[in-house]
């Protein structure tokens, strides 16, 4: 039993990037967005520059500004600023991972490199293992998301025998849907008391009932209110509120998604919804147009307000 890393558990904001009309990061709005969470979402805890943040899009002296501000506005405020490390060079990833030691990160993460991919699983050990041997005293959490990274390893086959190879390997963000393998990742964290947390929130109840700790995602940054009355439903075992709960946020992702429900919808909701100016994405992605996000906005105001 490792009591040497505080274990992440409840809501995880994975954050959006917010930059300006002209594309450069806007370290401006960093400490409203840390009180936004903290006092409108309830939300104490966030995953830095990965998939919602435009993480692999970013400079890798831009992704250090960035986790950098989030330590400094989030310090004595936020419980745990994960920083997302995961690039296609191993050499940049060390690189942030040395820097998020250097900052005061609580935690780090990877994904896998997608360009040239692991052939088997380990491979990928051996590659979280060389970024986490730069950041020794931080926890390391492998991001599986096999939808984006094209990598279709078994996050729990990734885990297999990891503890002896990596001392400060802490659990798993996943990002998967397939409800065996999670199942066999809770079941193999149970006893080295690691953290999984789930990262596709519109089924985050099924997670729930497997038994991971926690969850990570875009919408907690702005659903994250709703989502912990979720949690506390379904802690107290009132199975019908979580349901209808859970029921309601898939409504209005069923609905998001007929218009289009990508990172780029995703980070203008955030805007619409918040007030907070999180700007265009960057290229390859476009920006949405303000009407597709309103709609989505008003759907969640009525999902909201009619509870
Ligand atoms: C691929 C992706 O960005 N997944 C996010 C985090 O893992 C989720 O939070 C989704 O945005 C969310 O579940 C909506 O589909
Ligand atoms: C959603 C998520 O966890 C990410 O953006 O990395």
């Amino acid at each position: 039993m490792s009591q040497r890393f505080k274990k992440l558990t409840g809501l995880v904001a994975a954050t959006f990037t917010p930059l300006t009309a002209e594309g450069e990061i806007n370290l401006s709005v960093i400490a409203a967005y840390v009180d936004y969470l903290i006092e409108k979402q309830n939300v104490k805890s966030v995953f830095v520059n990965g998939t919602t943040g435009e993480g692999c899009s970013l400079t890798v002296d831009e992704r250090k500004q960035l986790a950098a501000a989030w330590c400094q506005h989030g310090k004595g405020k936020l419980e745990q600023v994960i920083v997302h490390v995961g690039c296609m060079s191993i050499k940049d990833s060390q690189e942030l991972a040395r820097h998020a030691a250097s900052i005061g990160a609580d935690g780090i993460s990877v994904i896998s490199p997608s360009y040239f991919k692991p052939i088997n699983a380990d491979a990928l050990r051996l590659f979280i293992k060389e970024v986490s041997a730069s950041a020794p005293d931080l926890p390391m959490y492998y991001y599986h998301l096999p939808g984006m990274t094209g990598v279709a390893l078994e996050a729990a086959d990734v885990l297999n025998g990891i503890e002896r190879e990596i001392p400060s390997f802490q659990g798993v963000k996943y990002s998967g849907t397939d409800l065996r393998d999670l199942g066999q990742c809770v079941c193999y964290s149970q006893s080295r008391d690691w953290s999984v947390l789930y990262g596709v929130d519109e089924q985050l109840l099924g997670a729930l009932v497997l038994g991971v700790h926690g969850a990570v995602g875009s919408t907690y940054n702005y659903l994250g209110h709703i989502v912990n009355q979720m949690l506390s439903a379904f802690n107290n075992g009132n199975h019908t509120q979580t349901r209808a709960l859970q029921f309601g946020f898939m409504e209005v992702i069923t609905f998001a998604r007929t218009l289009g429900f990508d990172v780029s919808v995703n980070k203008q909701v955030m805007s619409e919804v918040s007030g907070l100016p999180m700007g265009p994405p960057r290229l390859p992605l476009l920006p949405c147009p303000v009407s597709k996000a309103q709609a989505i906005a008003q759907k969640i105001h009525n999902f909201t307000q009619g509870l």
